[in-house]
């Protein structure tokens, strides 16, 4: 009796002993999450963060820039989110932009480094390059662009005389539906083509088709769930299977087709007759040698990941921006028809558009800035990082966050915009249907790091579109209405979609 007492007295203690250590681990647990998960103190606020996924659940990747827009009215416009273990702060609304990109531009001019980018690139280039190589590296470029042509006859020339290859090839289709896609590709990408390979490309050269479509592939992987996913599981999503995984070949593939172009310059270089941005590369890693400069880092591993840069930052953009314009002249025919009464008035049937027109084409002009704020073709900017400490609506942001320019939030703003969801091209135009600027125009972001390829991107929009209006009418297929929900990735694009272009 003693015996079994005494057992069933020592069970009755270790019970009650393991419940108390759970009930204790499992207090510690929760205060361990909380402290873990807690917005440091003067942070900006946000979404409850979950352990582990953080505030990953709060948006819909499929839809990103909508729900981080949203979620600015509920938290203000500086508010911050949890990816996975790391915080980020998204600004909203043009006064929040300007404090973070223009005011305190110093501390946001850095760029974070993802998995899925050191993972696959090297750290080279200007895109995701920081420092002072980056500062060479961009000067560099620009200055090269300026040199062959950006606000020059001779750019405008090129683009006028490509315009005439791709109208052939639209004027072909007779009429009848086809898919814009690959020719408005094809012909912007030839465009910075001429700029850094000093050539162009045939439309129906399979090599280049290839290329093309390989940038839009990565595009789209680089904006899709599996991208988010490698870059807050790194460890896990290197040996899981996936879209990630075909990210690597892609590059390959492109970086192999820069080196064939480099290759094919170095043969019949000239130092004193450079005929295009490689030229001036190989010019600038010849006299940076000879001056023992290494910091600034040209040499030909950068110039293949520059000419990258340039290449897929000059292609997938304008493009993409022309193709919305097509789908918006076909579905307001009214404004198409007064977009084509003001050239018809102005230019008329006998020559090209040039720049020079530009002032003399409000209505136009006013219509492009329109299409480029509807079409939203950037959302959400590209990252920066704070580089210290940065006080920022009221908050502080420590060195090391990630910092999300929401230029959606911008160019939809209520308080910008008279009539923010409706293409309206009068938001360009003042009483006399003169073009005004207008501050909230973010497409190209700003600051630092602003579009280095704004001012031929403007060209090119305004050239193509120009011409494209004067010779031709865009309609969609009988009984088709234009689509205008994005296909979303880093870029927001139309969906496929088939459209006629009829000789006026
Ligand atoms: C409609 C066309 C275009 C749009 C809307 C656009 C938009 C943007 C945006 C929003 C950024 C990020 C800026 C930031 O981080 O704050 C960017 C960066 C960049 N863009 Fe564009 N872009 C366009 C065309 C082009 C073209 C034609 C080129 C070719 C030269 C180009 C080259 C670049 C480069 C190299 C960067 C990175 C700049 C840096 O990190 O310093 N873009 N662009």
């Amino acid at each position: 009796m003693d015996r079994f007492f005494c057992v069933s007295l020592s069970s009755v203690w270790s019970w009650k002993d393991s419940r108390s250590l759970l009930v204790f681990t499992l207090v510690f647990l929760v205060i361990a999450t909380y402290l873990k998960n807690r917005r440091p103190s003067s942070f900006p606020p946000g979404p409850w963060a979950l352990p582990l996924v953080g505030t990953l659940f709060s948006v819909d990747f499929n839809n990103a820039h909508k729900d981080m827009t949203e979620l600015a009215e509920k938290y203000g416009n500086v508010y911050s989110l949890k990816m996975g273990s790391s915080w980020i702060v998204v600004l909203n609304g043009l006064n929040a932009l300007q404090e973070g990109l223009l005011t305190k531009g110093d501390i946001l001019v850095d760029r974070p480094l993802f998995p899925i980018h050191t993972d696959v690139l090297p750290d080279l280039g200007i895109i995701f390059n920081n420092g002072y190589m980056w500062k060479q590296q961009r000067r560099f470029a620009l200055f090269t662009l300026k040199y062959f042509g950006l606000g020059k006859k001779s750019l405008e020339s090129t683009i006028q005389d490509e315009f005439n290859y791709m109208s052939k090839e639209m004027a072909n289709h007779k009429g009848k539906p086809f898919n814009p896609h690959l020719i408005m590709n094809n012909a912007v990408s030839n465009i910075i083509c001429s700029l850094i390979f000093g050539h162009r490309f045939e439309y129906d050269d399979e090599k280049f088709l290839t290329l093309i479509k390989m940038i839009d592939e990565g595009t789209q992987i680089e904006g899709s769930i599996w991208a988010q996913l490698y870059n807050e599981f790194p460890m896990l999503m290197r040996r899981l299977p996936g879209r990630h995984r075909t990210l690597q070949k892609l590059y390959g593939e492109i970086f192999k087709f820069m080196k064939i172009e480099i290759n094919q310059h170095k043969k019949d270089w000239d130092p004193s007759e450079p005929r295009d941005f490689i030229d001036c590369y190989l010019n600038e890693i010849h006299r940076n040698k000879k001056d023992g400069e290494v910091d600034a880092g040209f040499h030909e591993d950068n110039l293949v990941m520059c000419s990258f840069d340039l290449f897929g930052a000059g292609t997938e953009t304008t493009s993409t921006t022309l193709r919305w314009a097509f789908l918006y002249m076909a579905k307001y025919t009214e404004i198409q028809e007064k977009v084509q009464a003001e050239i018809d008035r102005v230019i008329g049937q006998s020559r090209q558009p040039s720049m020079e027109d530009c002032a003399n084409l409000p209505y136009t002009d006013a219509v492009i800035h329109e299409v480029q704020r509807m079409g939203n073709i950037v959302p959400l900017s590209l990252p920066h990082i704070t580089n210290r400490d940065l006080k920022l609506g009221g908050y502080t942001v420590p060195k090391g966050v990630t910092i999300i320019p929401n230029l959606t939030s911008v160019l939809f703003e209520k308080t910008q915009w008279e009539t923010p969801h409706v293409f309206n091209p009068g938001h360009f135009l003042n009483q006399e249907g003169k073009f005004v600027k207008r501050d909230a125009f973010v497409p190209f972001s700003a600051g630092k790091r602003v579009c280095l390829g704004e001012n031929l991107a403007r060209m090119e929009l305004f050239l193509f579109f120009t011409s494209l209006m004067q010779r031709f009418t865009f309609c969609m297929p009988p009984g088709v209405e234009p689509v205008l929900k994005p296909r979303v990735s880093v870029i927001l694009s139309p969906s496929h979609y088939e459209i006629c272009a009829t000789l006026r």
